[in-house]
């Protein structure tokens, strides 16, 4: 059951995705979607018929676009919630909430009004709350409706091809494990830089700003899997606890939100051949608002592991190119025989999130020359995954695997991890920087 299935999440994101799913897994399954739009049973159709589009046509789509419903209903309303659950036949219940966050969390408010099938699951969209406090109130409704291994908090980063792929690289190749600690590594820096400006996203963006919309949320789930302790297992009990140590023991570098963090706001620019506006020329932007269209803050890990290497968080819009990559910098060798030159220059690990490349940067020896060292870089190209990163987490939830989503307490710590900034911010402690879009943005922050 989608609640909110007028709404360009469901149209762009989630059906597409469903798609490639049901091609690939052929989960079974009773497609409804509810809106307040006044829309029947054929115009949902030829929606979700025009959604997936893109997939190739077969049996079980088509299967599914034969068989969906379309409910009009008014989601913060017990008695029409009511009447959607009972719309719903046997088996479990999926509520996927795309829909504003406020407006989720009132739909649940009104949910525990109503009986609820004991093995329903929910789905929610980030940004779950807006701080550590509201974040931790949703949670406790939540867990009121149902038990939390019910409760899905999803986005499209958990399901990532490449994300995933740290879980790999990390936990079965000893030549990575051994060196992936403050004794090796200089520094950590999770970029994910964007070509894209606002897209008319101004409604949601203008309020949650760069550093909410991805360091948040994606950057820091990033930041768990690649600081986090060898779960036991990979079931979603084992893999979570990891991440929440992980995120427990995160927080702004030096326990200073000034010196450790930036902000800043594009300008008129070109970005590759298009000609982008100033953020504050953007339709709907509220230019006294002052949100920041790119962040970066400096976080520390206080684990035996990573105490003291910077673990530095960046994104930003309207960025000269579009790279998301994590740049694992190493120490430089405990020893260099005398006279061999040019060795400065750290060894680096690229973990490419998209563009989807790993990357080694090291130095050898020149051709031919003893002494002085020249730097190569080895690198491979990976293979996206056979499903859109919805559809990798839309499995786990048909599936009923809440591995991939992100469990209440580690919502909360991520909230408590940028609060500190959140409100240096709001005070105008940190200027609120210029960038031009097309721009490589601010200078980078540099931390003791
Ligand atoms: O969640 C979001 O992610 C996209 C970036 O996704 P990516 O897969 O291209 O890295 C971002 O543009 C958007 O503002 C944000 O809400």
């Amino acid at each position: 059951m989608v609640l909110g299935a007028s709404g360009d999440l469901t149209s762009r994101l989630l059906l597409p995705a469903l798609a490639e799913l049901v091609n690939r897994q052929n989960p079974s399954m009773r497609l409804l979607g509810s809106a307040r739009a006044d829309w029947d049973d054929d115009q949902w159709r030829s929606r979700v018929r025009k959604a997936f589009g893109k997939a190739e046509t077969t049996p079980a789509l088509e299967a599914i676009i034969r068989t969906t419903h379309y409910v009009k209903a008014d989601v913060t309303a017990s008695e029409d919630l009511d009447r959607l659950v009972r719309a719903c036949s046997a088996g479990p219940l999926i509520l996927y909430f795309a829909v504003a966050p406020a407006v989720a969390e009132q739909a649940c408010r009104a949910l525990s009004r109503i009986a609820l099938p004991a093995t329903t699951r929910l789905v929610m969209e980030k940004p779950f709350g807006s701080d550590a406090a509201s974040a931790d109130a949703l949670n406790q409704v939540m867990t009121h409706l149902v038990p939390e291994d019910q409760i899905y908090r999803v986005d499209h980063y958990l399901g990532l091809s490449t994300v995933l792929n740290i879980f790999g690289l990390r936990f079965t190749n000893l030549m990575l494990e051994s060196v992936l600690d403050s004794t090796h590594v200089a520094s950590v820096d999770i970029l994910l830089d964007e070509s894209l400006a606002l897209e008319n996203r101004a409604g949601y963006y203008d309020h949650a700003g760069a550093l909410v919309d991805m360091l948040q949320s994606h950057a820091l789930h990033v930041l768990s899997l690649l600081a986090m302790e060898p779960p036991a297992s990979l079931s979603a009990r084992d893999v979570r606890d990891s991440a929440a140590a992980v995120l427990r023991a995160t927080r702004v570098w030096g326990n200073d939100p000034v010196a450790s963090s930036c902000r800043a706001r594009y300008t008129a620019g070109v970005v590759g051949d298009r000609a982008v506006p100033g953020y504050v020329d953007e339709k709907g932007v509220d230019p006294a608002r002052g949100t920041e269209t790119f962040a970066e803050i400096v976080v520390e890990v206080n684990t035996w592991r990573w105490a003291g290497v910077p673990f530095r968080l960046r994104t930003g819009k309207a960025l000269r190119q579009m790279d998301k990559h994590v740049v694992i910098t190493f120490k430089g060798p405990r020893w260099v025989p005398e006279g061999l030159l040019g060795y400065e220059r750290p060894d680096r690990m690229h973990i490419g999130l998209n563009p989807e490349v790993l990357r080694l940067d090291f130095n050898i020896n020149g051709t031919g020359d003893l002494r002085v060292v020249d730097r190569v870089h080895m690198g491979v190209n990976l293979e996206p995954g056979d499903l859109p990163p919805y559809g990798q987490v839309l499995a786990g939830v048909l599936a009923g695997d809440p591995t991939l989503s992100v469990r209440g307490d580690q919502a909360v710590q991520t909230w408590r991890i940028v609060e500190p900034v959140l409100r240096a911010w709001r005070e105008d402690a940190v200027p609120l920087q210029d960038y031009q879009a097309g721009s490589d943005g601010p200078t980078r922050l540099s931390v003791d």
